[in-house]
């Protein structure tokens, strides 16, 4: 038996509920449980779990497949539903990298039938995230200008100046601490990926895999002009694993002890912390996803 937790925000779109009906009419058994508000879709991902149901389906963005994984990772690992993803957000970042199909129809047979491959997922204290987490100037300015990191990859470095002036920006200072060192580092941005891509297409962690067991983070230094913005721009095509302004590395497990607040987002939705450790528990949840998916390491 199948459960699909459809974001209540969808529950009324045509497609979604042709997509249900013609599942049904080609003889796979669905339930639809809907949500009502945030929290909603975490309690009952566990609940489903708890009802003996094998396979449940997010139906929303990166927020609900979020708030849903959360859910199943309440339940202990062998009674733990395998999770599939019907895309219906604004930016689906993690079913984008993941390859899965953004038509409803085509996306729901596939999150019901295909395979579910075991796959890691972080944690960041106790919250968990399947795709990834960023920190300092993205999750800063994500709600209101959320374009505003896409510039700095790709061009308009003097409207990236405006957006800093205009935030009042400082840097995030602080002790980072992960498998095989440590460093004081006057953070920019700092994205801890399971997945590849976030902020609607940002492919902060490129390298990164779903099931290799580590966080890919990425590390963006401080700077102070805009010759050093273009130094950054460059160090970011050429992904040095140390620059002056990059850096990139792979841990099973990362901290972070700053000065003062980070603002950070976890697949998308907004927290704040001072101080925070990052683990991934391995293969921790069975994701649905295409035979040739791209985040496959194995
Ligand atoms: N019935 C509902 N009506 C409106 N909002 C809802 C409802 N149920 C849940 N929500 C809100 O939707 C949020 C999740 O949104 P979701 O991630 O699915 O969409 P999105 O933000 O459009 O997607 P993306 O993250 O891909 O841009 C939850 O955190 C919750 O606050």
């Amino acid at each position: 038996m199948a459960t699909l937790i459809l974001n209540g925000k969808t529950a009324q779109v045509p497609v979604v509920r042709e997509a249900v009906f013609a599942c049904r009419d080609a003889g796979l058994a669905l339930e639809v449980w809907v949500t009502w508000e945030a929290g909603d879709a975490t309690r009952l991902a566990e609940w489903a779990g708890q009802a003996g149901v094998d396979r449940v389906v997010a139906g929303g963005g990166d927020g609900t497949v979020n708030e849903v994984a959360n859910g199943l990772m309440r339940l202990p690992q062998g009674r733990r539903p395998a999770l599939g993803i019907l895309p219906l957000g604004s930016a689906n970042d993690l079913a984008t990298a993941l390859g899965l199909p953004l038509e409803a129809d085509e996306a729901l047979r596939m999150a019901l039938q295909e395979a579910a491959r075991p796959i890691d997922v972080p944690r960041l204290d106790g919250r968990h995230f399947l795709n990834m987490a960023t920190g300092g100037f993205g999750a800063e300015v994500t709600s209101s200008t959320p374009k505003s990191l896409k510039r700095l990859l790709g061009g308009g470095a003097y409207s990236l100046i405006g957006a800093l002036k205009a935030w009042q920006y400082h840097p995030y200072p602080g002790v980072l601490r992960w498998a095989d060192g440590d460093r004081q580092a006057s953070l920019f941005v700092l994205a801890m990926g399971n997945g590849t891509r976030s902020g609607g297409g940002q492919r902060l962690t490129p390298q990164a895999r779903i099931d290799d067991g580590l966080l890919d983070v990425l590390i963006l230094r401080d700077f102070r002009s805009l010759h050093d913005m273009w130094r950054m721009r460059q160090e970011l095509e050429s992904r040095p694993a140390q620059g002056d302004f990059v850096e990139t590395l792979r841990t099973p497990w990362l901290s972070f002890e700053g000065q003062r607040s980070l603002p950070l987002t976890l697949d998308g939705e907004p927290l704040k912390r001072q101080g925070f450790r990052v683990e991934v528990d391995p293969a921790a949840l069975d994701l649905v996803v295409p035979a040739d998916c791209p985040l496959l390491a194995g």
